[in-house]
Protein backbone atom coordinates (compact mmCIF):
# COMPACT_ATOMS: atom_id res chain seq x y z
CA UNK A 1 0.00 0.00 0.00
CA UNK A 2 1.20 3.08 -0.65
CA UNK A 3 1.70 6.10 1.77
CA UNK A 4 -0.75 8.56 0.19
CA UNK A 5 -3.54 5.58 0.18
CA UNK A 6 -3.82 5.72 4.26
CA UNK A 7 -5.90 8.18 6.08
CA UNK A 8 -5.43 7.60 9.17
CA UNK A 9 -4.53 9.06 12.41
CA UNK A 10 -1.33 10.38 13.48
CA UNK A 11 -0.71 8.61 16.52
CA UNK A 12 2.76 9.13 17.20
CA UNK A 13 5.09 11.71 15.72
CA UNK A 14 9.02 12.46 16.10
CA UNK A 15 10.50 15.29 14.43
CA UNK A 16 14.17 15.88 14.35
CA UNK A 17 15.55 14.53 17.82
CA UNK A 18 18.81 14.49 18.79
CA UNK A 19 20.87 12.91 21.78
CA UNK A 20 24.51 13.22 23.21
CA UNK A 21 26.13 11.66 25.78
CA UNK A 22 29.10 13.53 26.35
CA UNK A 23 30.87 14.31 22.38
CA UNK A 24 29.12 11.08 21.67
CA UNK A 25 26.17 11.34 19.48
CA UNK A 26 23.34 8.60 19.95
CA UNK A 27 20.49 9.95 18.17
CA UNK A 28 20.59 12.16 15.25
CA UNK A 29 18.35 13.67 13.35
CA UNK A 30 15.57 11.22 14.13
CA UNK A 31 12.44 12.02 12.17
CA UNK A 32 9.23 9.35 11.82
CA UNK A 33 5.80 9.16 12.31
CA UNK A 34 3.07 6.22 13.39
CA UNK A 35 -0.66 6.14 12.63
CA UNK A 36 -3.66 4.21 14.10
CA UNK A 37 -3.56 0.39 13.36
CA UNK A 38 0.48 1.17 11.97
CA UNK A 39 2.85 -1.96 12.91
CA UNK A 40 6.25 -0.51 12.82
CA UNK A 41 9.61 -2.18 12.88
CA UNK A 42 12.47 -0.42 14.12
CA UNK A 43 15.25 -2.28 13.23
CA UNK A 44 19.17 -2.03 13.25
CA UNK A 45 22.00 -3.50 14.29
CA UNK A 46 23.24 -3.72 18.10
CA UNK A 47 24.20 -0.28 19.23
CA UNK A 48 22.11 1.52 16.82
CA UNK A 49 20.06 3.23 19.01
CA UNK A 50 16.56 1.80 19.21
CA UNK A 51 15.99 1.29 23.00
CA UNK A 52 17.60 5.17 22.78
CA UNK A 53 14.96 6.18 20.81
CA UNK A 54 11.93 4.13 22.39
CA UNK A 55 13.18 5.28 25.95
CA UNK A 56 12.69 9.33 24.38
CA UNK A 57 9.64 8.87 23.24
CA UNK A 58 8.73 7.96 26.40
CA UNK A 59 10.58 10.06 28.64
CA UNK A 60 12.66 7.80 30.64
CA UNK A 61 15.56 9.41 28.54
CA UNK A 62 16.01 13.52 27.82
CA UNK A 63 16.71 14.31 23.93
CA UNK A 64 18.55 17.58 23.69
CA UNK A 65 16.05 19.02 20.52
CA UNK A 66 14.15 17.79 18.48
CA UNK A 67 10.29 17.34 19.62
CA UNK A 68 8.12 14.22 20.37
CA UNK A 69 3.89 14.35 20.17
CA UNK A 70 1.63 12.07 21.34
CA UNK A 71 -1.95 11.96 20.06
CA UNK A 72 -1.19 15.43 19.29
CA UNK A 73 0.25 16.49 22.88
CA UNK A 74 3.93 17.19 23.01
CA UNK A 75 6.16 15.05 25.30
CA UNK A 76 7.87 17.34 27.83
CA UNK A 77 8.67 15.37 30.68
CA UNK A 78 7.76 16.69 33.12
CA UNK A 79 4.05 16.28 32.60
CA UNK A 80 2.14 12.84 31.76
CA UNK A 81 0.08 13.91 29.16
CA UNK A 82 0.02 12.13 26.27
CA UNK A 83 2.20 9.12 27.99
CA UNK A 84 -1.29 7.53 29.45
CA UNK A 85 -2.19 6.72 26.05
CA UNK A 86 1.31 4.48 25.93
CA UNK A 87 1.95 0.68 26.77
CA UNK A 88 5.86 -0.27 27.06
CA UNK A 89 8.12 -2.89 27.61
CA UNK A 90 11.70 -1.71 27.49
CA UNK A 91 14.10 -4.29 28.35
CA UNK A 92 12.94 -6.25 31.15
CA UNK A 93 9.82 -6.33 32.43
CA UNK A 94 10.19 -4.90 36.45
CA UNK A 95 7.84 -7.45 38.02
CA UNK A 96 7.27 -7.89 42.30
CA UNK A 97 8.54 -11.46 42.75
CA UNK A 98 5.82 -11.85 46.07
CA UNK A 99 2.42 -10.96 43.90
CA UNK A 100 0.92 -12.76 41.50
CA UNK A 101 0.59 -12.20 37.75
CA UNK A 102 -3.39 -11.44 38.57
CA UNK A 103 -2.35 -8.92 41.42
CA UNK A 104 0.27 -7.28 39.02
CA UNK A 105 -3.01 -6.82 36.35
CA UNK A 106 -5.34 -5.53 39.21
CA UNK A 107 -2.66 -3.04 40.59
CA UNK A 108 -2.23 -1.62 36.72
CA UNK A 109 -5.60 -1.40 36.17
CA UNK A 110 -6.44 -0.22 39.47
CA UNK A 111 -9.17 -3.26 39.72
CA UNK A 112 -9.79 -4.38 42.77
CA UNK A 113 -11.90 -7.37 41.64
CA UNK A 114 -13.26 -8.09 38.21
CA UNK A 115 -10.91 -8.14 35.05
CA UNK A 116 -11.51 -6.62 32.08
CA UNK A 117 -13.30 -8.79 29.69
CA UNK A 118 -9.97 -7.48 27.25
CA UNK A 119 -7.27 -8.19 29.60
CA UNK A 120 -9.08 -11.74 30.06
CA UNK A 121 -9.05 -12.02 26.55
CA UNK A 122 -5.15 -11.04 26.34
CA UNK A 123 -4.54 -13.20 29.27
CA UNK A 124 -5.82 -16.21 26.91
CA UNK A 125 -4.25 -15.60 23.95
CA UNK A 126 -1.15 -15.11 25.19
CA UNK A 127 -2.04 -18.56 26.90
CA UNK A 128 -1.53 -17.30 30.35
CA UNK A 129 -4.04 -18.77 32.76
CA UNK A 130 -2.01 -21.98 34.02
CA UNK A 131 0.31 -19.54 35.89
CA UNK A 132 -1.15 -15.97 35.71
CA UNK A 133 -2.50 -17.09 39.56
CA UNK A 134 1.35 -18.13 40.56
CA UNK A 135 3.87 -15.58 42.79
CA UNK A 136 5.63 -14.27 39.83
CA UNK A 137 9.24 -15.82 41.54
CA UNK A 138 8.15 -19.12 40.40
CA UNK A 139 7.92 -17.76 36.78
CA UNK A 140 10.77 -18.82 34.08
CA UNK A 141 11.88 -16.48 31.31
CA UNK A 142 9.05 -16.66 28.56
CA UNK A 143 6.33 -16.35 31.31
CA UNK A 144 8.09 -13.01 32.99
CA UNK A 145 8.59 -11.78 29.00
CA UNK A 146 4.35 -12.38 28.72
CA UNK A 147 3.51 -10.86 31.92
CA UNK A 148 5.48 -7.78 30.78
CA UNK A 149 3.49 -7.39 27.62
CA UNK A 150 0.41 -8.09 29.14
CA UNK A 151 1.27 -4.82 31.15
CA UNK A 152 1.91 -3.35 28.32
CA UNK A 153 -1.21 -3.91 26.62
CA UNK A 154 -3.44 -3.19 29.93
CA UNK A 155 -5.87 -0.07 29.70
CA UNK A 156 -6.13 0.18 26.17
CA UNK A 157 -3.50 2.44 24.89
CA UNK A 158 -3.11 3.91 21.54
CA UNK A 159 0.40 2.81 20.97
CA UNK A 160 2.30 -0.03 22.02
CA UNK A 161 6.29 -0.07 22.50
CA UNK A 162 7.87 -3.49 22.74
CA UNK A 163 11.81 -3.79 23.10
CA UNK A 164 12.67 -7.08 21.81
CA UNK A 165 9.05 -8.76 22.82
CA UNK A 166 9.94 -11.86 21.52
CA UNK A 167 13.09 -12.03 24.03
CA UNK A 168 12.85 -15.83 26.05
CA UNK A 169 9.29 -16.95 24.04
CA UNK A 170 8.86 -20.12 23.13
CA UNK A 171 8.16 -20.56 19.14
CA UNK A 172 4.42 -21.43 20.24
CA UNK A 173 4.52 -18.07 22.39
CA UNK A 174 5.81 -16.31 19.46
CA UNK A 175 3.04 -17.44 17.02
CA UNK A 176 0.16 -16.00 20.15
CA UNK A 177 2.15 -12.82 20.65
CA UNK A 178 2.02 -12.34 16.30
CA UNK A 179 -1.96 -13.33 16.68
CA UNK A 180 -2.65 -11.13 19.44
CA UNK A 181 -0.52 -7.81 18.13
CA UNK A 182 -2.34 -8.21 14.66
CA UNK A 183 -5.83 -8.58 16.05
CA UNK A 184 -4.76 -5.59 18.00
CA UNK A 185 -3.58 -3.70 14.95
CA UNK A 186 -7.07 -4.16 13.34
CA UNK A 187 -8.81 -2.47 16.31
CA UNK A 188 -6.45 0.53 15.19
CA UNK A 189 -3.68 -0.06 17.94
CA UNK A 190 -0.49 0.84 17.04
CA UNK A 191 2.84 -0.72 17.68
CA UNK A 192 6.48 0.21 17.46
CA UNK A 193 8.65 -2.76 17.92
CA UNK A 194 12.26 -3.51 17.71
CA UNK A 195 13.97 -7.15 17.34
CA UNK A 196 16.71 -9.37 16.00
CA UNK A 197 14.49 -12.02 15.23
CA UNK A 198 13.84 -10.26 11.43
CA UNK A 199 11.58 -13.24 10.45
CA UNK A 200 8.95 -13.03 12.81
CA UNK A 201 9.56 -9.20 12.74
CA UNK A 202 8.51 -9.54 8.65
CA UNK A 203 5.15 -11.33 8.89
CA UNK A 204 3.40 -8.68 11.28
CA UNK A 205 5.10 -5.43 10.44
CA UNK A 206 3.92 -3.22 7.55
CA UNK A 207 7.00 -0.49 8.08
CA UNK A 208 10.38 -0.86 9.14
CA UNK A 209 12.47 2.50 9.85
CA UNK A 210 15.87 0.89 9.52
CA UNK A 211 18.71 2.64 12.13
CA UNK A 212 22.36 2.68 12.35
CA UNK A 213 25.16 4.36 14.57
CA UNK A 214 21.78 6.85 15.47
CA UNK A 215 21.00 7.58 12.28
CA UNK A 216 18.04 6.78 10.22
CA UNK A 217 19.20 5.14 7.24
CA UNK A 218 16.06 3.47 5.85
CA UNK A 219 11.94 4.56 6.29
CA UNK A 220 9.48 2.26 4.05
CA UNK A 221 6.43 0.39 3.49
CA UNK A 222 7.26 -3.63 4.06
CA UNK A 223 6.30 -3.91 0.65
CA UNK A 224 8.46 -1.90 -0.75
CA UNK A 225 11.51 -2.58 1.11
CA UNK A 226 10.77 -6.76 -0.15
CA UNK A 227 10.24 -5.41 -3.54
CA UNK A 228 7.61 -8.05 -3.48
CA UNK A 229 8.02 -10.20 -6.58
CA UNK A 230 11.97 -10.65 -5.95
CA UNK A 231 10.61 -13.00 -3.42
CA UNK A 232 9.78 -16.89 -3.40
CA UNK A 233 8.48 -19.27 -1.73
CA UNK A 234 10.31 -22.94 -1.91
CA UNK A 235 8.10 -26.25 -1.40
CA UNK A 236 7.96 -29.48 -1.16
CA UNK A 237 4.69 -31.09 -0.41
CA UNK A 238 3.27 -34.52 0.00
CA UNK A 239 1.46 -33.81 -3.57
CA UNK A 240 3.80 -31.37 -5.43
CA UNK A 241 1.79 -31.52 -9.01
CA UNK A 242 -1.94 -31.25 -7.09
CA UNK A 243 -0.55 -28.16 -5.06
CA UNK A 244 1.48 -26.87 -8.39
CA UNK A 245 -2.08 -26.95 -10.13
CA UNK A 246 -4.13 -25.71 -7.27
CA UNK A 247 -1.95 -22.57 -6.73
CA UNK A 248 -1.89 -21.88 -10.61
CA UNK A 249 -5.24 -21.80 -10.24
CA UNK A 250 -5.23 -18.76 -7.91
CA UNK A 251 -3.13 -17.24 -9.83
CA UNK A 252 0.38 -17.79 -8.31
CA UNK A 253 3.19 -18.32 -10.54
CA UNK A 254 5.22 -21.33 -9.94
CA UNK A 255 8.41 -23.25 -10.75
CA UNK A 256 9.51 -26.73 -10.58
CA UNK A 257 12.97 -27.64 -9.55
CA UNK A 258 14.81 -31.01 -9.91
CA UNK A 259 14.98 -31.21 -6.17
CA UNK A 260 11.53 -32.28 -6.17
CA UNK A 261 10.86 -28.48 -4.62
CA UNK A 262 9.06 -26.14 -6.55
CA UNK A 263 8.77 -22.20 -6.00
CA UNK A 264 6.28 -19.78 -5.61
CA UNK A 265 6.72 -16.18 -6.36
CA UNK A 266 4.90 -14.32 -3.54
CA UNK A 267 2.40 -11.23 -4.72
CA UNK A 268 2.31 -9.50 -1.53
CA UNK A 269 3.07 -10.29 2.48
CA UNK A 270 -0.39 -12.46 3.09
CA UNK A 271 0.91 -14.76 -0.14
CA UNK A 272 2.70 -17.37 2.35
CA UNK A 273 -0.60 -17.39 4.70
CA UNK A 274 -2.35 -18.07 1.70
CA UNK A 275 -0.75 -20.59 0.22
CA UNK A 276 -0.68 -22.41 3.30
CA UNK A 277 -4.21 -22.37 3.62
CA UNK A 278 -5.21 -23.52 0.65
CA UNK A 279 -2.34 -26.62 0.78
CA UNK A 280 -4.24 -27.20 4.14
CA UNK A 281 -7.64 -27.30 3.16
CA UNK A 282 -7.38 -29.26 0.41
CA UNK A 283 -5.38 -32.05 2.70
CA UNK A 284 -1.86 -31.42 1.43
CA UNK A 285 1.04 -31.64 4.09
CA UNK A 286 4.03 -29.63 3.43
CA UNK A 287 7.48 -31.64 3.92
CA UNK A 288 9.63 -28.98 3.68
CA UNK A 289 9.83 -24.85 2.80
CA UNK A 290 11.90 -22.29 2.94
CA UNK A 291 11.93 -18.08 1.61
CA UNK A 292 14.38 -16.45 -1.13
CA UNK A 293 14.86 -13.91 -2.75
CA UNK A 294 14.41 -10.35 -0.83
CA UNK A 295 13.65 -10.66 2.97
CA UNK A 296 14.07 -8.15 5.75
CA UNK A 297 17.27 -9.52 6.58
CA UNK A 298 18.61 -9.32 3.60
CA UNK A 299 17.17 -5.93 3.21
CA UNK A 300 18.88 -4.73 6.61
CA UNK A 301 22.39 -5.90 5.66
CA UNK A 302 22.00 -4.03 2.24
CA UNK A 303 20.97 -1.11 4.02
CA UNK A 304 23.72 -1.32 6.43
CA UNK A 305 27.02 -2.91 4.34
CA UNK A 306 26.09 -1.32 0.87
N1 LIG B 1 23.53 6.38 29.15
C1 LIG B 1 24.34 6.21 28.13
N2 LIG B 1 25.53 6.83 28.08
C2 LIG B 1 26.36 6.70 27.03
N3 LIG B 1 26.08 5.92 25.97
C3 LIG B 1 24.94 5.28 25.95
C4 LIG B 1 23.99 5.38 27.02
N4 LIG B 1 22.92 4.61 26.72
C5 LIG B 1 23.18 4.06 25.53
N5 LIG B 1 24.38 4.45 25.07
C6 LIG B 1 24.98 4.10 23.79
O1 LIG B 1 24.04 4.47 22.80
C7 LIG B 1 24.11 3.61 21.68
C8 LIG B 1 22.73 3.09 21.36
O2 LIG B 1 22.30 2.20 22.40
P1 LIG B 1 20.88 1.50 22.34
O3 LIG B 1 20.73 0.70 23.60
O4 LIG B 1 19.86 2.51 22.03
O5 LIG B 1 21.08 0.53 21.09
P2 LIG B 1 20.12 -0.60 20.51
O6 LIG B 1 19.95 -0.30 19.06
O7 LIG B 1 18.90 -0.71 21.34
O8 LIG B 1 21.04 -1.88 20.67
P3 LIG B 1 20.69 -3.43 20.98
O9 LIG B 1 20.18 -4.01 19.71
O10 LIG B 1 22.04 -3.98 21.34
O11 LIG B 1 19.73 -3.47 22.11
C9 LIG B 1 25.13 2.53 22.05
O12 LIG B 1 26.36 2.84 21.45
C10 LIG B 1 25.22 2.63 23.56
O13 LIG B 1 26.50 2.26 24.01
Amino acid sequence: MKESEIILKTILEVNNINKKVGKKSLLSNISFSINSSDIVGLIGPNGAGKTTIMKSILSLLKIDSGEISINGQNINYTSHHGLHEIGALIENPSLYPYLTGMDHVRMYTHKRKNVSKETMHIINELNMGKFINLKVKKYSLGMKQKMGILIALLNNPKLVILDEPMNGLDPKSNVELRNLILSLSKKGVSFLISSHILSELEIIVNRVVIINHGKIINKSYVNDLLSIGNTYLNLKTSNNSKSILLLNNKDFKTTTSEDGTFQIKLIDKHSIEQIFQLLYRNNIKIIDFYKSGSTLESSLLKAIYN
